[in-house]
């Protein structure tokens, strides 16, 4: 029998500042007639114990949809960490699986795989790849990273990868659902996919 797995908070990153969709708030950019956020938020829910965004702006907006809603602890846009570190410190459970608002057809087994992954090789954090393109915020992690990834921060590290590199991090490969990890940044990418 298998070891029951512990719990998992997930994080939806809609933290960010859209600039290359002209400074929008891409998380409650609608596509197909739906904020892209909540087609994440149907897609994770199923997959983890607790529901978390995190935002930056819009916040009410964003609590209409069921989960709580917080904003960076560091301010500045600093990126992606910012987010992820925000989501290790309010997370209830002790593993915290993340997904950007903006990659609006996710895994149904995207948090199965990363956890497959990350208990097969112990490791302190798996990561999403699709042949030759990691997928950076899409990941597992233990929640006691928090101190780890605080003291990155508060020395001027800012890169996802530079991290990554400091920590026991395995790659998942999801070569078989490539689909999945689509990723909208432009208008021009939202009308590609908005039909
Ligand atoms: N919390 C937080 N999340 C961020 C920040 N910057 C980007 N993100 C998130 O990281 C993920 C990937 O970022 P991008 O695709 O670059 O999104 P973005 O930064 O809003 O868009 P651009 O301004 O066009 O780069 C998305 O889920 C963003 O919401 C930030 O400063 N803080
Ligand atoms: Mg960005």
């Amino acid at each position: 029998m298998n070891a029951p797995r512990d719990k998992i908070t997930g994080v939806v990153l809609a933290g960010g500042q859209g600039r290359r969709m002209g400074g929008v708030d891409k998380g409650l950019v609608a596509l197909r007639g739906r904020p892209m956020v909540d087609w994440v938020l149907e897609r994770l829910r199923p997959q983890v114990d607790e529901l978390i965004i995190n935002a930056n702006q819009n916040a009410e907006r964003y609590a209409a949809f069921g989960h709580p809603v917080f904003g960076d602890d560091i301010g500045g846009f600093v990126g992606p960490l910012a987010g992820l570190h925000a989501g290790l410190a309010r997370a209830q459970h002790p593993l915290v699986a993340t997904a950007p608002c903006d990659s609006p057809f996710l895994s149904a087994d995207l948090v199965a795989r990363l956890y497959a992954g990350l208990a097969d090789a112990d490791a302190e954090l798996a990561v999403a790849r699709t042949f030759d393109q990691p997928h950076p915020v899409f990941c597992l992690c233990r929640r006691n990273l928090l101190p780890h990834l605080e003291a990155y921060l508060a020395g001027g590290g800012r890169k996802v990868d530079a991290w990554y590199a400091t920590l026991k991090v395995v790659e998942v490969r999801f070569d078989d659902e490539a689909d999945a990890f689509r990723n909208i940044n432009t208008r021009g990418e939202l009308q590609s996919f908005d039909r």
